[in-house]
Order: C-alpha cells, then structure tokens, then sequence
C-alpha cells in the first residue's frame, strides 16, 4: 500500500522525490523502491525517522508493537505521524504524549491515481496537519475528512472495497469462461462494465437503486440475473462482509 501512496506523490511532484525515504526489512522491496521511484531508502527504521519531518506509518497492524518503541524514540519532537494501519487507534500511537497522528486509510487503486482515502486527526494534530493528508492523498485519488470513529467504517468500505470490486470481476469473468466467451474480449467487457457503471452513477448523480431499475426489463434478462442474487441473499452478504471487515478493523486495535 505504501507503494501506491509513493508513486502517486512522486509521480504527480506532491513531494521532491530527494524528500522521500523508505524503510522496510526486505533489501529487495528497497531496491525496488530506488531503481522505481528514485527516492532513498534504508533498512533503518529509527535513522529514517530520526530527521524525518513526516513518518508514514505503513506496517501491518500486527507488526506495530514491535517496530513502535524504536521509532517513537527517535522522532523528532515536531513530527508529524500519518498512520494507514487499519484498526489502530491514534491514542494507541500517541501513548500518552502529546504525538501529532493523522489516520488515512487509502486503498490500492492510488497505484493508478484513483484511490479512495479517508483521513481523520488524533487529539494533537492540526487542521495543517489535516491539509497535508488531504494533499498527499489528493494527488492519488479522492480523500475525505472523516471522525476517527468512522474510519473502521471508512476501512470496510473502500480501504478493503477493491478486494469486493474483484471477487465480482472473477465471479463475473468465471461465468464467461463457462459461456464460452473469449477470455480477452471478457476481461474487456467486464472491465469496461465495472469502470462504466460507476462513471455512469458519478455523472448522472442518480441512485444505484434507480440505476439498476433502468437495466432491469419487465420479464427479461436482468430480472431473472437479479432475481437469483436475491434468492441467494447476495445483498445481505456483501451487508455482512462489510460489518465482518469493520468488527476485525475494531478488533485490530487490540493487537
Ligand atoms: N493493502 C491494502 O489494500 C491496504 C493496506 N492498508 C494498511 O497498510 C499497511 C500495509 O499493508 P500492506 O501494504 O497490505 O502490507 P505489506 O505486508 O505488503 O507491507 C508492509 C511492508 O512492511 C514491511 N515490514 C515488515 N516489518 C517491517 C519492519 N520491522 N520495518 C520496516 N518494514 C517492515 C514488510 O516487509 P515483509 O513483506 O518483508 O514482511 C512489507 O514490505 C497495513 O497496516 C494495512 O492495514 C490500508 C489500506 C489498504
Ligand atoms: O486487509 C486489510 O487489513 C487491509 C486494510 C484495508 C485493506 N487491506
């Protein structure tokens, strides 16, 4: 995910690339990074951080206590931290010291600029703080301001909603392959379905209900499609998915 969110401000010059440092324990994610995005990198978490005026916090949720207390150690006392760690709680990262923390959860379609973030302050953070999220993210997507409260929401909506997007696009391109369609001109298809039903709800600014009123024919194809999700409770399991992805978001915040 923190490539996504690399590539998109050095791409669009959010940042001067010269700015940028990225650590991680794998030599070959930091080659990766150097010879891809030209930015530094190291394997030093807390020498990174040490002149660093923003930290970008972008380890697992279950990696955060061990590589914590290095990095905490050595911040400088003005920085600010950006957290995209699903689940964990500004207050967790703070611990106690007046740390200023703005929670972003993105999601990976920032890798081609059309990303999805929701951003929310900590106790310390300022609205500047808020506006340089904003920023960062705004060069790779769409960002909003939200509570802290909402982000596990925010998460099991769009931080995880490509992964939803996609197990659609297999089921869709599974049951082409079954039809007998060529899989090339299915993949075009679908995707050229999925990109052009959600410009066509962006643009005409109509609700998705209204929408799939519209495709859906008295006594024809569509109903008898959109009859069998319903049978099979297609929509309180997507309902279900979400609540499941928002409660494990919560859950994360207990380590
Ligand atoms: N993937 C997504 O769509 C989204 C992810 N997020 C959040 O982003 C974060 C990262 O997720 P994701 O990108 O999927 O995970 P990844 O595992 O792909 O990225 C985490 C990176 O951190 C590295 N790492 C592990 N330990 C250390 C350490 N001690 N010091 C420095 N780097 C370390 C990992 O290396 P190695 O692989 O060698 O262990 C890996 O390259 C998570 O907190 C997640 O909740 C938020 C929104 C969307
Ligand atoms: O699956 C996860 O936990 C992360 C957070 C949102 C998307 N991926």
């Amino acid at each position: 995910m923190a490539e996504a969110i690399v590539a998109g401000i050095v791409g669009n010059e959010v940042v001067q690339v010269e700015d940028v440092c990225v650590t991680d324990i794998s030599e070959t994610r930091l080659e990766h990074f150097e010879s891809g995005y030209g930015v530094r990198t190291s394997a030093n978490n807390a020498g990174a951080v040490a002149d660093a005026d923003v930290v970008v916090l972008s380890v697992k949720p279950q990696i955060f206590p061990a590589v914590w207390p290095e990095i905490e150690a050595s911040l400088k006392p003005d920085a600010l931290v950006v957290s995209i760690m699903a689940g964990i709680p500004s207050a967790k990262i703070a611990s106690g010291k007046p740390v200023r923390v703005v929670r972003v959860m993105p999601n990976t379609p920032s890798l081609v600029g059309e990303g999805a973030a929701g951003i929310a302050a900590g106790e310390f953070a300022t609205e500047a703080d808020l506006e340089l999220a904003c920023k960062l993210l705004g060069a790779v997507g769409v960002a909003k301001i939200v509570k802290e409260e909402e982000i596990d929401a925010v998460t099991a909506l769009s931080g995880s909603g490509p992964a939803y997007v996609f197990y659609l696009l297999e089921s869709m391109l599974e049951a082409a392959d079954a039809m007998g369609l060529e899989k090339g001109i299915s993949r075009e298809l679908a995707l050229a379905t999925v990109i052009g039903a959600a410009k066509l709800m962006q643009e005409s600014g109509e609700e998705a209900a209204e929408l799939r009123r519209k495709v859906t024919s008295k006594g024809g194809t569509t109903a008898a499609g959109i009859n069998t999700l319903e049978e099979r409770g297609v929509k309180d399991s997507v309902i279900a998915a979400l609540l499941a992805a928002q409660a494990r978001s919560k859950e994360l915040a207990n380590g």
